[in-house]
Order: structure tokens, then C-alpha cells, then sequence
């Protein structure tokens, strides 16, 4: 196949520094036997080394070109789709376990994966992904800090985030833009019993004016809601920890 140009409206910037690499296949330390699945496989920057450690996985690759070259290798499973509209539940029914999601993922679409992935996450061993590192730093923010809002809470309620390490834009060709980062997302085995969308509607309000007292914002919506429970609207939104807002939702939808 003649040399791949990267297509933009994909997302592709692919990984050429061989010691980061080597860093994220160490970080996802895959072992024979597991299901493994990588998102965006691309030039198999990240999948033929992880074929030297497994001998078998699934990559979901949106490129025609791309998957009709993965297809030669022997293997890997390619399935060629959208992988927002691929269905984890079927494909960790048919491997039998718990899915090990990976992938350096396209950065236009990176959010609706994460939350495309949330609703498989019963199915889901744990998840490396390289996003932006502006995205990574959100994912895995602690309360009171700048980055703390409606993706951390959105998401930790359901995964223990990590972020592991940053990588600079010359890791790979063509650069882009900004910084990226390494995260590990490990589902809770205990989540509690929640209604998500309810807490998505909270977590919207709660910071819809993020500079200003809760009262403000998601005091108003809980008026609205009419709940007449206790919680502390003295604070902004950055400033509550996630269990206080799994709390609040759980004692909204038993009201
Ligand atoms: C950032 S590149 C990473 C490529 C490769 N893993 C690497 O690290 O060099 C993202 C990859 O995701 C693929 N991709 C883009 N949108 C996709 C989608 N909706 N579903 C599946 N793959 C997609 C692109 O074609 C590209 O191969």
C-alpha cells in the first residue's frame, strides 16, 4: 500500500517515539488470554507491539484503508466501524469476559467515547486511553481545583481515574496541538444504585455559573425539583465531592 497520509476528519495523529510506546504497553501490562480491544489502531503503532506481548486481539478501526492493512495481520480481529456504534456488550458476550479497552483516541470525538464506553461499563475490565491532556486533567481532578466539573463528576462516580503520564506532541506525526496525557479508568466493582441521567441534570445545574455560590444555580433547580432535604448551597459546585452529588441525586430520585 502506498505511504498513508493522516486524515484529519479522523483524528489521526499517530505515535512514533518508540519509548513512550513502550511506556503505555507497560502501563496496560496485557497478559494472554485477556480480551483486549484498542480503538483506533491506525498504522499499529501501539497494536504490533502489543502483539508481541498477546497473541490475539480486537482493534475497532473507522478507516477503510487502515483496516483492510490490519486485516493482513495475523492475529487481530479488525472490526471496521464507527466505534460509536459498535456494541461492547455483544463483543464481551462473545469473548466470554471483561473487556481491557485501549486506544490513543481521536481527539474530535474523544468525550462521546468515554461516554459511549460508560454505557458498557458493566462489561468493562479497565480502560487506557491517550486524550488531550487538558481532557485527562478534568477526568481526574480533585474538588476544589480548577479543572473539577461536570466530566469529573460524571465520571468518577464510576471509575477510579488515574491520569499516568503526559506525552508531548513530537511523540508523534503529524503533532498535534496540544499536550496529551495517559489515563487509566478502572470501573468501582461496588458503583451505587443511581438514576445517571438525573445526576447529569445536577451535575448541569450545579455548574452552570461555576463562580457563584450554589445557591445560585443548582439551589434554584432543587426549588424547581421540590426537594426539601438539607444540603449545603455556602459552597460553589467545585467545591462538593462526588459522593456528595451521588448523595443528592439518590435522595432526589427516592423523593
Ligand atoms: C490518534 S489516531 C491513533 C492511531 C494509532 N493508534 C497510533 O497511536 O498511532 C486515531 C485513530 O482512530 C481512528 N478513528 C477515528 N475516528 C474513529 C471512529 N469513529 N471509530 C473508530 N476509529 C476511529 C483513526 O482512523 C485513527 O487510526
Amino acid at each position: 500500500m502506498a505511504q498513508h497520509i493522516a486524515r484529519k476528519r479522523f483524528g489521526q495523529h499517530f505515535l512514533t517515539d518508540v519509548h513512550i510506546i513502550e511506556s503505555i504497553c507497560d502501563a496496560i501490562d496485557p497478559q494472554a488470554g485477556e480480551a483486549l480491544v484498542e480503538i483506533g489502531p491506525g498504522l499499529g503503532a501501539m497494536t504490533f507491539p502489543l502483539l508481541n506481548r498477546i497473541p490475539a486481539f480486537s482493534v475497532v478501526e473507522l478507516d477503510r484503508d487502515l483496516a483492510a492493512k490490519l486485516r493482513k495481520r495475523e492475529g487481530l480481529e479488525v472490526i471496521e466501524s464507527d466505534v460509536l456504534k459498535v456494541d461492547f456488550a455483544a463483543l464481551a458476550a462473545a469473548k466470554g469476559q471483561k473487556l481491557r479497552v485501549v486506544g490513543n483516541l481521536p481527539y474530535n470525538i474523544s468525550t462521546p467515547i468515554l461516554f459511549h464506553l460508560l454505557g458498557f461499563v458493566d462489561q468493562v475490565e479497565d480502560q487506557h486511553f491517550m486524550l488531550q491532556k487538558e481532557v485527562v486533567d478534568r477526568m481526574a481532578a480533585s474538588p476544589g481545583c480548577k479543572d473539577y466539573g461536570r466530566l469529573t463528576v460524571m465520571l468518577q462516580w464510576r471509575y477510579a481515574i488515574e491520569s499516568v503520564f503526559d506525552v508531548p506532541p513530537e511523540a508523534f506525526d503529524p503533532p498535534p496541538r496540544v499536550m496529551s496525557a495517559i489515563v487509566r479508568m478502572q470501573p468501582y466493582a461496588k458503583p451505587p444504585a443511581l438514576d445517571v441521567k438525573l445526576l447529569g441534570e445536577l451535575v448541569a445545574a450545579a455548574f452552570s455559573q461555576r463562580r457563584k455560590l450554589l445557591r445560585h444555580s443548582l439551589g434554584v433547580w432543587l426549588t424547581a425539583q421540590g426537594f426539601s432535604g438539607q444540603f449545603d448551597l455556602q459552597r460553589r459546585a467545585e467545591e462538593v465531592p462526588v459522593a456528595e452529588y451521588v448523595a443528592l441525586a439518590q435522595a432526589l430520585s427516592q423523593a
